[in-house]
C-alpha cells in the first residue's frame, strides 16, 4: 500500500505545483446559469442548492484536474444543504477522485475514541475509494479535545493509506486567543506541533514525510516558518492565501530544497475570480470556467516564481 504522503508527492511531482483548489461553493456568488437550471427543477432551496453545488463543483474539478494535485472540499458548504448537500459531497469527492486528484475532505473533525473512530471511518477512504462513504485521502481535524482523540485517525490513516490535517496554527485573526497562549516554556500551537511531528514521524517509517500533516495558515509566515522547524516530518497544509491576504513569499518556509512539504490553498480566488478584478473584465461570468483556468494558472506561476515550489519544474526538465 503506498502511504497518503507519498500519493500526494508523486501527484505533486506530476503536475509541479503544490497549488490546492478549494471547493466552498456560495449559492449567491455562483454562475447565473447554474442557479437558473438547479432552480428550474425545483424542490427546497436545500435541494436546489445542492443541485447547483454539484454542477458547480463538477465542472471546477473538470477545469483543474489537469492543472494542480488536489482539491479541498468544504464540508460546511455541503452540510448546509442538508441530505442532498451530503450526497452531493460524497459526488464531488468521487468525481474528483475519478479524475485523479487527492480529495482532502475539510470536516475539521475530533471527538473522544471510539466516536473518532466513527468520524474516520466516515472519512477515510486512503487508496480504496470504496472503503468510506465520504472517500477521501485525506481529513482536517481538531486537535483540542487531546492526544487521545488523534489516535483513532491515525491508526485509520495509517491502516487505509490515509492522511490527516491537524489544526496547529489556523490562518483566522482569532488564532491567537487561544493558540498563541504560552503553556511552560512554549506556546500552545507549538506544544500541538510537537506532538502531531511524533506522530507523523511515526507513520514516516524512514521517508522524509508522514502522513500526518498540519495545517498552518498563509497570513502568520512568522509562525509558519517556526512550525516548519518544529515539523521537519509533517506535510503542511498553508490556508489564507488570495482571500485572506496570504502571498506567495509568506509561505515560502514551507516548501523543502525538492520544493515539495507543503499545500497551499485557494477557495474564492479560484472559485469566484470571474466576480470582480481584471479576471471579471477578461472573461466575465458567461466564460467562468476559462476564469478558474486562469485564476489556477496565476497561482500556480506565482507559487514557482516566489517559493522553493519553483524546483518542481526545473527537476522535470
Ligand atoms: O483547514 C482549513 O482548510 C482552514 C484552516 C484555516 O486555518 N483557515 C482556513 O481558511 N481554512 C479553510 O480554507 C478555506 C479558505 O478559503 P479562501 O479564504 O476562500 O481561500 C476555507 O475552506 C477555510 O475553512
Amino acid at each position: 500500500m503506498t502511504s497518503f504522503a507519498n500519493r500526494l508527492h508523486r501527484e505533486i511531482l506530476k503536475k509541479q505545483t503544490p497549488a490546492l483548489v478549494g471547493l466552498d461553493p456560495r449559492w449567491d456568488q455562483l454562475p447565473r446559469e447554474i442557479q437558473e437550471r438547479a432552480s428550474q427543477q425545483g424542490g427546497s432551496d436545500a435541494a436546489i442548492h445542492a443541485r447547483a453545488f454539484e454542477e458547480f463543483c463538477l465542472r471546477v474539478i473538470d477545469v483543474v484536474s489537469g492543472l494542480v494535485p488536489a482539491v479541498k472540499p468544504q464540508s460546511a458548504f455541503f452540510e448546509a444543504c442538508g441530505p442532498d448537500g451530503s450526497r452531493v459531497l460524497a459526488n464531488v469527492i468521487q468525481h474528483a477522485r475519478n479524475a485523479g486528484l487527492i480529495v482532502i475532505c475539510d470536516a475539521k473533525r475530533g471527538d473522544i475514541g471510539t466516536t473518532a473512530e466513527a468520524y474516520a471511518a466516515a472519512y477515510l477512504a486512503g487508496e480504496d475509494p470504496q472503503a468510506a462513504p465520504y472517500a477521501a485521502d485525506a481529513l482536517t481535524i481538531n486537535p483540542y479535545m487531546g492526544v487521545d482523540t488523534l489516535q483513532p485517525f491515525v491508526s485509520r490513516a495509517d491502516a487505509v493509506g490515509a492522511g490527516l490535517y491537524v489544526l496547529v496554527r489556523t490562518s483566522n485573526p482569532g488564532a491567537r486567543d487561544f493558540q498563541d497562549r504560552q503553556t511552560d516554556d512554549e506556546t500552545l500551537y507549538t506544544a500541538v506541533a510537537r506532538q502531531v511531528e511524533n506522530l507523523s514521524l511515526q507513520l514516516a517509517r524512514g521517508e522524509t514525510y508522514g502522513s500526518v500533516g498540519a495545517v498552518t495558515g498563509a497570513t502568520y509566515p512568522e509562525e509558519l516558518a517556526v512550525l516548519r522547524k518544529v515539523m521537519p516530518h509533517t506535510p503542511l497544509l498553508i490556508p489564507g492565501y488570495g482571500s485572506q491576504g496570504g502571498t506567495s513569499q509568506d509561505v515560502a518556509a514551507a516548501f523543502d530544497g525538492r520544493g515539495l512539504g507543503g499545500l497551499v490553498n485557494n477557495s474564492r480566488g479560484i472559485l469566484f475570480g470571474f466576480r470582480k478584478g481584471p479576471l471579471a473584465e477578461e472573461f466575465g461570468e458567461a466564460r467562468w470556467e476559462a476564469a478558474v483556468q486562469a485564476a489556477t494558472v496565476k497561482m500556480i506561476d506565482d507559487l514557482a516564481a516566489n517559493t522553493p515550489a519553483g524546483k518542481l519544474r526545473q527537476s522535470s526538465k
